[in-house]
Parts: structure tokens; sequence; C-alpha cells
């Protein structure tokens, strides 16, 4: 039996301006749906995790990243899929982040950052957040 586990690797990325990180809401129909997530997604084969990070962002809220900072990586088993999360700050960027593929997006104040409404791996994240960025 084959006992390794393959995890799927995902960028993503915490858009930080001014005390509040920009979430999206993520599509009902999808792996955690109705929970609000940092925009981002799955890394293709053989693509850097920050030019993933790159893209995704473009894809999902038309920003262009000039300054982001790994802060951490988390390893989450969902029962139904484990994931790898390669977590960036982003705290430089073109545009104004906005639902690019038709997603629910706000600007979420740090203070108001609550684990509940994230999915079960973002708790590291929202710890960290709450230490490091108050
Ligand atoms: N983007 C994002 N994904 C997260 C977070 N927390 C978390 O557990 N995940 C999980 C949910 C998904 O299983 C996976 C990311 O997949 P995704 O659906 O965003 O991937 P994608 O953008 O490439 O979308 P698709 O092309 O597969 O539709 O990581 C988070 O904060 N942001
Ligand atoms: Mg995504």
């Amino acid at each position: 039996m084959d006992t390794k586990v393959n995890y799927i690797d995902v960028a993503v990325g915490v858009i930080l301006r001014d005390q509040k990180t920009y979430v999206c809401l993520r599509p009902t129909d999808k792996h955690q749906g109705g929970k609000w997530e940092f925009p981002g997604g799955k890394i293709e084969a053989g693509e850097a995790a920050e030019l993933a990070l790159a893209r995704e962002l473009m894809e999902e809220v038309a920003i262009t990243v000039t300054q982001a900072q790994p802060l951490t990586t988390i390893e989450h088993d969902y029962g139904d899929k484990c994931v790898r999360l390669f977590v960036f700050a982003v705290t430089g960027f073109d545009g104004e982040p906005t639902g690019a593929e038709g997603q629910s997006g706000k600007w979420l104040p740090l203070a108001d950052i609550d684990i509940a409404d994230f999915p079960a791996a973002n708790r590291e994240i929202i710890e960290q957040l709450r230490t490091t960025f108050r």
C-alpha cells in the first residue's frame, strides 16, 4: 500500500495595508467553500512559489505584487485532501484588489480576524497575524 501523502502545494498571499488584509469568499461549490480565504491557488508543476503567488493574485484579485516575504509554510490534512500552504505577506502591490473572478472580497481589519471564518489550515496564520501585525 502506498502510504506517501500527496500534498497539494498552494501559494497564499496575506495582502496587508493599514492594519487590514484583503480576503475573498470561497465559492460554495469549491473545497472549503463558504469560508473566507487569503487569495491564492495551486502551484503548477515546476513553478516557484513566488511566481505562483504573483500569477494567482493577478488572476484572482487583479494586483501586481511588488513586495512579498515568506511568512510560514503550513501542512494540513483535511481528510479528503492534504494541502501545503506557502504563505506570503504581500506588503507592496500595484492596483487595487478586487474580486476579479466574480467572488466577494473585502478589507478585513486585523483586529476583527477570527479563525472560525477561515479554513482550519489557516489557524496558524490567523494567530500569527494577531500577534505580529497588531
Ligand atoms: N487560496 C487559499 N486556499 C486555501 C486557504 N486555506 C486553505 O486551506 N486553502 C486550501 C483550499 C484549497 O484546497 C487549496 C487552494 O485551492 P484553490 O481552490 O484556491 O486553487 P486554485 O485557485 O488554483 O483554484 P482552481 O483552479 O483549482 O479552481 O488550499 C487560503 O487561505 N487561501
Ligand atoms: Mg484560488
